[in-house]
Order: structure tokens, then sequence, then C-alpha cells
């Protein structure tokens, strides 16, 4: 396949539904210009998600890319593919993410509803949510796959697409608020043992997003991190039934008087991304996270806040990522250029 030089090459990850397909369709309302590159787990997926651009965008350039982020041998491969059809990437949307197994501690809800620190807890989930997890055909924890290293490897395969062009790249993560210290530890920091797994790999999530900004700025590579806020998807009709969360829907809107962060819909909640596609990488805080948010009247904007996070946790974490990496690349040494 031959190389193509494109003005602004687009990978968006995890856009198949929810927060992924409604930033595609704001970056295009930003600029129809962009070549858009998405990459969804399998063909019928790929189509589906191209149709549902090209019915609201009809003249959008997108193209599709398979790739289970699961499945660290299918990453290797679409890393191989980009690298033939691209010769820059300008923004790597790094948005896909699985929660599964949720489990709803109501009892600690309850109490906590009762407690000063209320919206605190409806905003970050602190001390209501586990998971369980199991490991996955590469032998990883599959939270920790799915929500990190997979997408840590994408990067890193396609570190030539990044680094070095004339205009600084982009990497967005989507973090979370739910992103805790505690739940994270270097020493287990697959989240065998644990059960906040989530928690856990959105907190390694911030911890790679600063380090990767100390590794590669000089190169022109930037990375930062978003938070959608508590976004009605598939994700969060897994923790509740739709229906549950149809009769929640007023409580829902009062509670975002007071938390701004019920942004509820994936087009409110992609407000953090798309500022983010509008601003020089060159002034934004590699140790914040961006929140979108939504007023009580419905108005959307974004609120900067300084993150939870130790340099020397993430530089060290850095390395046992790199250590990872080198087996990972041994094993599927076959899918290398
Ligand atoms: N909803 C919320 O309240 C919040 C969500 N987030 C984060 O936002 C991001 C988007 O989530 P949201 O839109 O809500 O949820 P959805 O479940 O709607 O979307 C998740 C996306 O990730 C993709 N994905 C999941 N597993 C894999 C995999 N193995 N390989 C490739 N792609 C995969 C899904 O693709 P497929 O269609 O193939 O399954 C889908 O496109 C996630 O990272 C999530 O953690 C953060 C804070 C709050
Ligand atoms: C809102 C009411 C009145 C009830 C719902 C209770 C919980 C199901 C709900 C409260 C806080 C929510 C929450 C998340 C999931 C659903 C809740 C636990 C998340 C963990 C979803 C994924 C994320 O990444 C977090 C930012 C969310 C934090 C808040």
């Amino acid at each position: 396949m031959g190389k193509e030089l494109l003005q602004e090459g687009i990978l968006v990850r995890g856009q198949s539904c929810g927060v992924g397909l409604a930033l595609c369709r704001r970056l295009l309302e930003e600029d129809g210009r962009i070549h858009l590159c998405i990459a969804c787990r399998n063909e019928q997926k790929s189509e589906a998600t191209r149709d549902l651009i090209l019915a609201t965008h009809p003249a959008a350039q997108v193209s599709t890319v398979e790739m289970d982020l699961g499945n660290l041998a299918s990453v290797l491969r679409a890393a191989r593919e980009l690298r033939c059809r691209f010769q820059r990437l300008d923004f790597i949307y790094l948005n896909a993410g699985i929660m599964p197994n949720p489990h709803v501690n109501f009892k600690a809800l309850w109490h906590g509803l009762l407690t000063g620190r209320v919206l605190h807890m409806l905003t970050t989930a602190e001390g209501i949510m586990t998971q369980t997890d199991r490991l996955n055909g590469d032998g990883l924890q599959e939270v920790f796959a799915t929500n990190l290293f997979g997408h840590f490897m994408l990067v890193r395969q396609l570190q030539s697409l990044l680094c070095g062009n004339e205009k600084p790249s982009r990497l967005i993560w989507t973090s979370s608020s739910n992103a805790r210290e505690s739940a994270f530890s270097l020493s287990d920091y697959q989240h065998a043992k644990g059960q906040e797994s989530y928690s856990s790999s959105k907190y390694a999530t911030d911890l790679t997003s600063v380090v990767l900004n100390r590794k590669f700025n000089d190169q022109g590579l930037y990375s930062s991190v978003v938070c959608p806020g508590l976004v009605m998807s598939n994700m969060t009709y897994r923790i509740l039934p739709v229906f549950l969360w149809k009769l929640l829907m007023p409580i829902m809107w009062l509670i975002r008087f007071f938390a701004k962060t019920y942004t509820l819909t994936p087009y409110n909640g992609a407000e953090a991304h798309v500022w983010l596609f509008k601003q020089k990488p060159e002034y934004l805080d590699s140790l914040v996270k961006y929140h979108s948010c939504t007023s009580g009247l419905g108005r959307c904007y974004v609120e900067p806040r300084k993150m939870d996070v130790d340099e020397d946790t993430a530089e060290k974490f850095y390395q046992k990522l790199l250590e990872l990496e080198e087996q990972t690349l041994e094993k599927y040494h076959d899918l290398l250029d």
C-alpha cells in the first residue's frame, strides 16, 4: 500500500458508540477537512461505525483499521498497517475502555448519601464500585490490557509517525475521575489482587501520560488526559439496567446543578476531547486532567483539575511497562517489520 501524506491524520480508538462516536462527529463539525481513521475490533463494526459517521457527515474522509486492544498481536498488526498507510498522525484519541462485571455496593451508597462527601461519592464512585477482572488470551489482566497496555503498545509502535514532525502530535487519553492512587500499586500494577481494576487502570493511564510528556515533549509529542464525566453509554448500561437509569434521569438532572461532571450524554462527554483538539499543546499542563462539565442549564465547558500523581512513581511504572513491552515484542517478533 502506498504512503499518503495526510493533513490531519486522526486516529480514534473506541469510537463504535458512546463518547467515541460523538467525538468523531464533533471533530468533523470543528473541521470537515480532517482525515479520521477509526480503529474497530472487526470489519462489521468498522463499516457500521463508518456508516454512522457518514450519515451525519457525508463528505467526511473516514478510513478504518481493525484492532482489538485485548489482543496484542492484533495491536501489532494494526500498527504495522498504519505505519504503511500514514506518514504522520496528528492526534490519537485513546478512548477505548472496559469495566467488566461492575458491582455497586448499595449499602455503602446509601450510607454515603447521608454524609458530607455525597457529591464526591456521586462523581468519583469512591467506595461504592468494584469489578471482577480476569486474564485475557495474552495472559494479562483484561482491564489493564484493554484500558492501558494495548494503547501503550500502539503508541510505542506508532512513534515514528508521532515524533519529529514539523507540527506537534498529540495523544489524548480518556481517563476517569474514578482514577485513584489507593487503587494502584507498583507491585501489582495489573491489579490482579484487588477489586478496583478500572480505577487502577485509569490511574495507570494518568501516570503514563505524565511520563510520556517527560520523555517525548522534546520530540514534538504531547499527551493529555480527559474525563468525560458520567455519561450514559454501553458502559453505564452494564452497571444498572437502562430502565433504572431512565427512572433516575430527573434526579441526575437535579444532581447536575451541584455536580457539573454529570455530563450524561456522549456529546457533552466529548467536550474536553474537542476542546483539547483546539489548544496549543505547549501551553497545556501535563499534570492536569481536563474534565468535561455541563452546567445545570446544559452549558458545556471544560474544567482543568490538578492530578494526584507522583512523577517518581510514574517513572518507575514506565520502566515496568517497557519490560512488559520487551517481553511482548519477543513473543510476537514475527509481527515486527
Ligand atoms: N461512561 C462513563 O460514564 C465514563 C466513561 N469513561 C471512559 O470513556 C471511554 C469511552 O467509554 P464509553 O463511551 O462510556 O463506553 P462504551 O462502552 O460505549 O465505549 C467503549 C469503547 O471501547 C471499545 N472497546 C472496548 N473493548 C475493546 C477492545 N478490546 N478493543 C477495542 N476496542 C474496545 C468499544 O468498542 P466495541 O464497540 O467494539 O465494544 C467502544 O467503542 C472509556 O475509556 C471509559 O472508561 C470515563 C469516565 C466516565
Ligand atoms: C446517580 C444516582 C442517584 C444513582 C446511581 C448510583 C451509582 C450507580 C452511580 C453513582 C456514581 C456513578 C459513577 C459511575 C458509575 C455509576 C455510579 C457508581 C462511574 C464509575 C462510571 C465510570 C467512570 O469512569 C466514573 C467517572 C463514574 C463515576 C460516577
